[in-house]
């Protein structure tokens, strides 16, 4: 409801209060170039001061040169034209010249400027933003602002001093005619005050539509597999085809208020010319005004009615620069996750030691996922979260990385309510290796070594070795400068999760969360998989949502979490002995595991893979699960 309360009232803010609103951001952006924009202003004055020489000139020709027969007046007269039309010129282009590269800087400066502050909110922000919304605040919203700032700011200003200029010049000529002129002109600036109003929620609609069709886009190309698999196509046609006519409408609705607002422009102008024409031609035939004056007012009177045209182009521009402007505003305005003023507290070196009192969670008001949770991890420990899906784990594990904040009770690192810690003192201690192994596209290399903290080819190498990155990067031709294409497509899923591990044996990190891969490898993947993952989690305090037996037998604590409490804890041989949830669990798992094994008999193993698979076969066909731990 507030949320509704609080969109309408943005559409209704009428453009000045928007404009107000924005004006700290403008002054933000425009106060380190302000002095070449001083320049770039006294420079269009003195373009603008030229051009007023050339209207003039008529008056003292037809009045003074032919009319009062001073014709040596001539040859000065066309010099001072000459020169004002070279100064005009010059002025000119070295303007549009500095704007428009002041333009282009600025919108750099301000995209980066937006993408490092998303970059810095919390997650929760982005679990309820869209990607493509953040896509295009940071690509496209901030194009108007161009527009605004740079050339469009000056222009605008340059032309209504101008303006102000040659009307005091009107003024001087004629005073009805001036008159005359005004009431057109204020007609008209009523009639596009009205305009404005209606098309600038038209603009933010369209920066909302197109934020969805980018957003959906984004998504459907990258699982394009997936949408291939499914022969989801066409579907996928028809959604965005759907969002396409959505901005097309929106474009149309723009576009013919845009043309009304041009025609009524340009038809109030030629009114006003007609009219000032014959008033003035009456004027002139009553003598109240010469013939050379006539004919200067009506040229300057075309300067001062261009900018005036020009505003209902420049309008649409500037509606639009305002209403991206104003999303540009919103998402500035959410508070960076480390900006918080609790977070004081520095973690010069982080042992490791973790400690949950009495948390609880919740993503979503009153829908606690996480109910009372206690338990505490030593420096150098495996802990090992094991439970169904759903339970709560890495919700645990996101608690620990700092993505979130309890509801209530405290998570502590090293005896330090971590609420309270800088997370930019403390990030650098955490290691994180997903499930799906998240790479980018670039190089092998990159993406190994993507945490700055570690750079040195040694280190990379060793690390490279550590996790068998080695085994198939020195094979391929440009070896570890490989490009591995978006995601890593152009990788195995072992591959990809060697990579993963590499990358975080190399960070060094003394906390590290591990959410083992799912996946079913072949035998030697996994064999090199497990033996990557005992050097990554050596010395570390590693909390690792567990899906292999093995992995939760070799731990030094297990919590069992079911529904968002920890309904067991202790070590595997303890909980067996409970013959409680984690029994259960885990004799369910051995069945599958049995099959697995089973199934992989079946399939070319390695040697190491068979004989593995053989023994357990044999055990778990004896059902004896003691025989089956010591094997695992
Ligand atoms: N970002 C989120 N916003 C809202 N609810 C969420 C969010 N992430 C998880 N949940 C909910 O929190 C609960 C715990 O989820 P969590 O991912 O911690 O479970 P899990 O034990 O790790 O599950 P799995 O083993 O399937 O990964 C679930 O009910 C889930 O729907």
């Amino acid at each position: 409801m507030n949320q509704a309360r609080a969109a309408t009232e943005q559409e209704t803010k009428s453009l000045f209060t928007l404009a107000r609103s924005s004006l700290p951001l403008v002054w933000e952006l425009v106060r380190p170039r302000r002095y070449r924009l001083l320049l770039g202003l006294a420079m269009l004055l003195v373009s603008r001061a030229a051009g007023l020489v050339i209207p003039y000139a008529p008056k003292l020709v037809i009045d003074t040169v032919i009319g009062e027969h001073q014709y040596y007046l001539l040859r000065p007269l066309f010099a001072v034209l000459i020169a004002a039309v070279l100064l005009q010129g010059m002025t000119n282009y070295a303007l549009n010249q500095l704007l428009s590269i002041e333009g282009r800087r600025l919108i750099t400066d301000m995209r980066c400027r937006v993408q490092a502050h998303i970059s810095k909110l919390p997650v929760a922000f982005f679990d309820t933003t869209k990607t493509g919304m953040l896509v295009s605040r940071v690509m496209t919203d901030v194009n108007g602002i161009q527009n605004l700032v740079g050339q469009g700011l000056i222009e605008l200003l340059g032309g209504l001093i101008t303006a102000a200029f040659v009307l005091i010049i009107l003024f001087h000529i004629s005073l009805p005619l001036t008159l005359i002129t005004l009431g057109f002109l204020a007609a008209l600036c009523g009639f596009l005050g009205v305009c404005f109003k209606l098309i600038r929620p038209l603009f933010r609609e369209s920066g909302r539509i197109a934020s969805e069709v980018t957003g959906r886009l984004v998504e459907s190309f990258s699982g394009i597999r997936l949408v291939k698999g499914y022969r989801a196509e066409t579907r996928e046609q028809r959604v965005f085809a759907a969002g396409a006519n959505r901005l097309q409408e929106n474009a149309i609705k723009t576009v013919t208020l845009g043309s009304v607002m041009g025609t009524v422009a340009i038809m109030d102008v030629r009114f006003m010319s007609a009219v000032v024409l014959c008033v003035g031609a009456q004027q002139a035939i009553a003598h109240h005004i010469t013939a050379g004056s006539l004919f200067s007012y009506l040229m300057y009177l075309a300067i001062v009615v261009a900018p005036i045209t020009q505003m209902a182009s420049f309008g649409t521009q500037l509606a639009e620069a305002l209403a991206g402007l104003d999303r540009t505003r919103e998402i500035l305005s959410v508070q960076p996750e480390d900006q918080a003023p609790e977070r004081t507290a520095s973690m010069a070196s982080v042992q490791g030691h973790i400690q949950f009192r009495d948390v609880t969670f919740e993503y979503e008001q009153d829908k606690p996922v996480l109910h009372g949770v206690t338990f505490e991890a030593k420096p150098g420990t495996v802990t090992a979260l094991v439970g169904p899906s759903g339970s709560g784990k890495s919700t645990i594990t996101a608690l620990i990385s700092a993505f979130y904040k309890p509801s209530r009770g405290k998570v502590l690192v090293d005896g330090v309510d971590l609420d309270t810690v800088r997370l930019s003192s403390y990030r650098p201690s955490l290691g994180i290796v997903p499930q799906e192994s998240f790479l980018f596209d670039g190089t092998i290399r990159e993406n190994v070594a993507f945490s700055t903290r570690n750079r040195s080819e040694e280190a990379f190498l060793h690390a490279c070795h550590l996790a068998h990155v080695d085994e198939f990067a020195d094979h391929l031709e440009n070896k570890y400068e490989t490009t591995i294409g978006e995601r890593g497509v152009r990788l195995s899923g072992g591959q990809r999760q060697r990579i993963s591990i590499a990358r975080a044996i190399l960070a060094a990190p003394k906390i590290l969360i591990l959410d083992e891969a799912t996946s079913n490898l072949d035998s030697e993947s996994e064999a090199f998989i497990q033996d990557s993952l005992r050097h990554l989690m050596k010395d570390r305090t590693t909390f690792v949502i567990a899906h292999r037996l093995s992995t939760a037998r070799q731990a030094d604590q297990i919590l069992v979490v079911e529904a968002g409490r920890i309904v067991e804890h202790g070590t595997h041989a303890s909980l067996y002995a409970q013959k409680g949830r984690y029994f259960d669990l885990y004799s369910k798992q051995h069945d599958v595991e049995a099959n697995t094994f089973k199934g992989i008999e079946e399939e070319q193993l390695s040697t190491r893979g068979r004989k593995r698979g053989q023994r357990l076969a044999d055990q778990s066909n004896d059902g004896d699960l003691r025989a089956l731990d010591e094997l695992l």
